[in-house]
């Protein structure tokens, strides 16, 4: 295989690496070893154009009328996205988000191993929530700094979120993983990713009503 960097591959590809993932494990799963760029196409509704040329950057060539060997791409996919060796991560605000995603275990197979809960209420230190133990976020500096932590996921209130990613960041953060709705302000040595669950509700909720109303008129009649 050749070596084949992520830096050189658009974000719009790097965010659907997950879903072809998805596909080729559950194709692996029926026993299936070759995929073309069509067949994963078809079933994520996309343009066999676009997978190919996603599946381009990860420099395994598919043969033709075979395909893509399947353990092969996954590997080459999960090594791009430095997801074959899970990094550690905090998780700063164990409320009911906080919580869920303590909960979740698929987080592994993603690159991301959450292994500490942080929040500033004291009813919660010293617990554990989903086998993750919850510390006060004093803690967070000695820690990060302990474990090596360069990670966090942010599930804290809006108006908490920029004071704790400032902690977070003076104690060596270098990636967070916010879900807070508000911007946050970091330096150029630090990245931030916002998540927004409404993104996808606003398509559902758009897709829903186009289709309910295309239902209520009925089909166009027959000229
Ligand atoms: N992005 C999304 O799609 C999405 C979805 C749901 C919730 N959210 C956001 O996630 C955040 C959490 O939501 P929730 O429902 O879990 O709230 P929650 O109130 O249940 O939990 C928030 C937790 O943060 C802790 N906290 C508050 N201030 C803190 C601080 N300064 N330092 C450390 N911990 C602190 C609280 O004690 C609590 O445990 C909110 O900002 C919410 O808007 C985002």
């Amino acid at each position: 295989m050749e070596d084949a960097s992520i830096q050189s591959v658009p974000y719009p590809t790097i965010k659907r690496y997950p879903a072809y993932l998805q596909v080729l494990k559950e194709l692996k799963s029926t026993g299936i070893t070759t995929v073309s760029a069509r067949d994963i196409a078809e079933r994520l509704g996309l343009n066999q154009v676009q997978v190919r040329k996603d599946l381009g950057y990860s420099a395994i060539i598919g043969r033709p009328k075979v395909g893509y060997d399947i353990e092969q791409l996954t590997s080459a996919l999960h090594q791009l996205l430095g997801w074959q060796d899970p990094k550690e991560a905090f998780l700063i605000g164990a409320g009911a988000l906080g919580s869920a995603l303590l909960g979740y275990r698929g987080f592994q197979e993603y690159g991301l191993d959450i292994v500490a809960a942080f929040d500033l209420d004291p009813s919660k230190h010293n617990t554990a929530i989903h086998g993750k133990k919850v510390f006060p976020m004093e803690r967070v500096p000695e820690l990060a700094k302990r474990m090596g932590v360069l990670i966090a996921v942010l599930t804290v209130p809006e108006s908490a979120a920029q004071e704790c990613a400032d902690l977070l960041i003076q104690a060596g953060i270098r990636g967070i993983w916010s879900f807070s709705p508000c911007k946050i302000e970091v330096p150029d040595n630090v990245v931030v990713q916002r998540e927004e669950l409404s993104a996808g509700l606003a398509v559902l909720s758009v897709r829903l009503s186009e289709m309910l109303k295309h239902e209520n008129n009925g089909p166009s009649a027959p000229v």
